[in-house]
């Protein structure tokens, strides 16, 4: 049965809606109903914490009651926050969403941390790089790497055009578009390589397991980002291959795997060179990163 919305009208006080709002989103059963009731009332109001904190006793007005039973209605309906307010925060910067990428996650700055930390171990983090993000969705892995690295460039592709385009347009939003470049592509087939530094959060969930997930991943992730096929591990196959193909001397892989997955993604990878595997910050072995032997 769909959960009820809150009776929100133009006279009802910002107070008024948070709580009421907050208490449709708990009996929907959503985890985190004050955050979500928060973070739409201030997006549907357009004000800051601070601006809600300092008058709480203001009415919503036409068009922010109008706007606010709007998301209401997405958010019960199961659309995740990110994804009514458009836009999501991945290692402190802002990515545009769209029905074609998957949502960025926290756990996927674990591999941004494990190739950064590689890199200025070895001293490379000043070299003029060139970094390749397989699966590349919002563009969100290759986006933060360029950031913390002046001086590489980078490679984004996607299978799906519109993930490829809301990529570049992220990039180019992010003051990055000289040194990042997207295409729609296969995998790496599209790439000759030498590569420095290859990345990928492929799609690892196994087929069977997809209508499982919770209803704010099944019905908006889309399901090209989610499919690993049976076993799951369907991408980290072609990706050992374009490892093996381009990665140049002393390059490095980094791939995200889900839980359990790490083990037989290290095999892969195994005859490449050394391989360590880095936890989430949850303790779940989250990265499996390849140094190529130089
Ligand atoms: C799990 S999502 C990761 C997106 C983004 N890198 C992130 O971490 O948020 C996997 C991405 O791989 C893309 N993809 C799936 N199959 C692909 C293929 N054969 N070649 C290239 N990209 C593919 C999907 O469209 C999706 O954008």
């Amino acid at each position: 049965m769909p959960s009820a919305a809150p009776p929100l009208t133009p006279s009802t006080i910002r107070a008024d809606a948070l709580r009421q709002l907050r208490a449709a989103l708990a009996a929907a059963g959503i985890d985190s109903p004050a955050l979500d009731a928060r973070l739409l009332l201030l997006a549907a109001l357009d004000i800051s914490s601070a601006e809600l904190a300092g008058l709480p006793e203001a009415p919503l007005g036409e068009e922010g009651a109008s706007r606010l039973a709007g998301f209401a209605a997405r958010r019960l309906a199961r659309e995740p926050v990110a994804r009514i307010l458009g836009e999501r925060e991945f290692w402190g910067l802002p990515f545009r969403l769209s029905p074609a990428t998957l949502e960025p996650r926290p756990d996927t700055e674990t591999l941004v941390e494990a190739v950064l930390k590689t890199l200025r171990r070895r001293g490379h983090a000043d070299w003029p790089l060139t970094i390749v993000d397989v699966g590349t969705g919002t563009g969100c892995i290759l986006a933060a790497l360029l950031h913390e690295l002046p001086q590489a460039t980078g490679l984004g592709i996607d299978r799906a055009p519109e993930a490829a385009r809301t990529a570049r347009d992220n990039a180019g939003r992010l003051g990055l578009a000289a040194r990042a470049h997207f295409i729609v592509g296969d995998w790496s087939t599209a790439v000759a390589g030498p590569v420095d530094v290859l990345v990928s959060n492929p799609p690892y969930i196994e087929s069977d397991l997809i209508r499982t997930l919770a209803p704010e991943v099944r019905r908006y992730d889309p399901l090209l980002a989610l499919d690993g096929g049976p076993d799951g591990l369907d991408a980290y196959r072609a990706l050992a291959a374009d490892a093996r193909r381009l990665l140049a001397p002393g390059g490095l892989a980094a791939l995200e795997v889900g839980e359990g997955q790490a083990d037989a993604v290290a095999g892969l990878l195994a005859g490449l060179g050394p391989v360590s595997i880095h936890p989430d910050l949850a303790g779940i072995d989250r990265v499996v990163l390849v140094e190529a032997r130089g």
